[in-house]
């Protein structure tokens, strides 16, 4: 079955003083309804600026952009700022008020001013309780901890139950130990109001797990989209493979020093393909030993080239170990044409 889409772009352009490099370029986007969909590039790629013209903050210098079929008014056509059905957080927090409780700051998401007081009661408790900061609701804003901020943050914007939640980053306040329980929680409003979710973040771990439509700019275009798992399992592009894997690319010089035969370009060999064992003669020297929480990332190197390895066994390849190195697959590009897969190979 087809899914249904809530929000859509068509050629759409906004650029910054008229100048090409800035904003975004004749983007055409389809939002599938009651999904997460992550808006991903690099730092500049219009992450952003496609967030605030989805949600009708800035206007389009050309193109258009529908809710439900239906023009998204900008902010200069109406008395509100943006969409009525429509909630954006942005990163910054920044129209929170410090010395206000949890409790009023949640309050002051209603637009409708004219609710019973137990309605409007039932309304901010429910919401609280979605984001599990109701404990919470008689601290002062600004005395919280930045993932509780952006729990308080999010229980504003969901108050109201808008049909769409426009998250910009909003994972970065956020500590790695409490990122997997907002996640949950963000999948768990998504799932149980139908809520609609775009997001915008640079993070692969969180990316992934989450969102269930990948969208890929880079300077300002759309260059890929897909599912998380398309994307990651075949990417069409290096920048894409880049964006989502912890990689390494190589040139066809390196390549071919490791072992590694290609004859089309940059070679991106992810983490997560790179094997090792410890063994006697091996020509691979642990050069760094990254902590990531429950595995490590390794860099190791052979003749000047450095590749980047996962490692689950913690503490078992200190810096200074050698290892040998045996490669699960890789992905070749060459002008940009689709990777081709390979079989392992053995490189000591
Ligand atoms: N208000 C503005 N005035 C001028 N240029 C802007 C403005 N907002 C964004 N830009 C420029 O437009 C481009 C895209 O910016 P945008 O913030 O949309 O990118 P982004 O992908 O969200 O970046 P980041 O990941 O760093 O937040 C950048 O080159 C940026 O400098």
């Amino acid at each position: 079955m087809q899914n249904e889409m809530i929000l859509e772009t068509i050629s759409v352009t906004k650029n910054y003083f008229g100048d090409k490099s800035t904003g975004i370029n004749n983007v055409t986007i389809l939002i599938p309804k009651g999904k997460i969909t992550a808006i991903v590039g690099e730092s500049g790629s219009g992450k952003t600026t496609l967030l605030n013209l989805l949600y009708g903050l800035i206007r389009p210098d050309a193109g258009e952009v529908f809710f439900k079929e239906e023009r998204v008014l900008m902010r200069e056509e109406k008395l509100q700022p943006a969409h009525e059905a429509m909630r954006l957080v942005t990163q910054s927090n920044q129209d929170m008020d410090l010395n206000a409780t949890v409790w009023e700051s949640v309050r002051s998401g209603l637009r409708n001013a004219e609710l019973g007081l137990a309605t409007e009661h039932k309304k901010i408790t429910d919401s609280l309780n979605m984001l599990d900061v109701l404990p919470l609701k008689d601290m002062p804003f600004g005395k919280l901890s930045g993932g509780e901020k952006q729990r308080v943050t999010i229980a504003k914007a969901l108050i109201s139950k808008p049909e769409v939640l426009l998250l910009d980053e909003p994972f970065n306040q956020v500590d790695a130990t409490y990122r997997e329980g907002l996640q949950h929680d963000i999948r768990y409003i998504v799932k149980e109001w139908g809520v609609t979710v775009v997001l915008v973040s640079h993070d692969p771990a969180e990316i992934l797990s989450m969102a269930d439509e990948l969208i890929v700019l880079k300077e300002g275009e759309i260059v890929e989209n897909g599912s998380p798992e398309e994307l990651y399992n075949s990417p069409k592009l290096l920048y894409t493979a880049q964006i989502l894997a912890s990689s390494s690319q190589l040139n066809l010089e390196d390549a071919k020093k490791v072992g590694v035969k290609t004859t089309r370009g940059t070679v991106v060999i992810y983490a997560e393909h790179v094997k090792i064992t410890k063994g006697f003669g091996a020509k691979w020297t642990v050069k760094q030993v990254l902590f990531k929480g429950f595995y490590e990332e390794l860099i190791i190197e052979r003749d000047k080239v450095y590749l980047r390895v996962t490692n689950h066994s913690k503490g078992k390849y200190p810096k200074g170990s050698k290892i040998t190195v045996s490669i699960e697959h890789f992905y070749e590009f060459g002008r940009w044409q689709a990777p081709v897969r390979n079989l392992p190979k053995e490189m000591d």
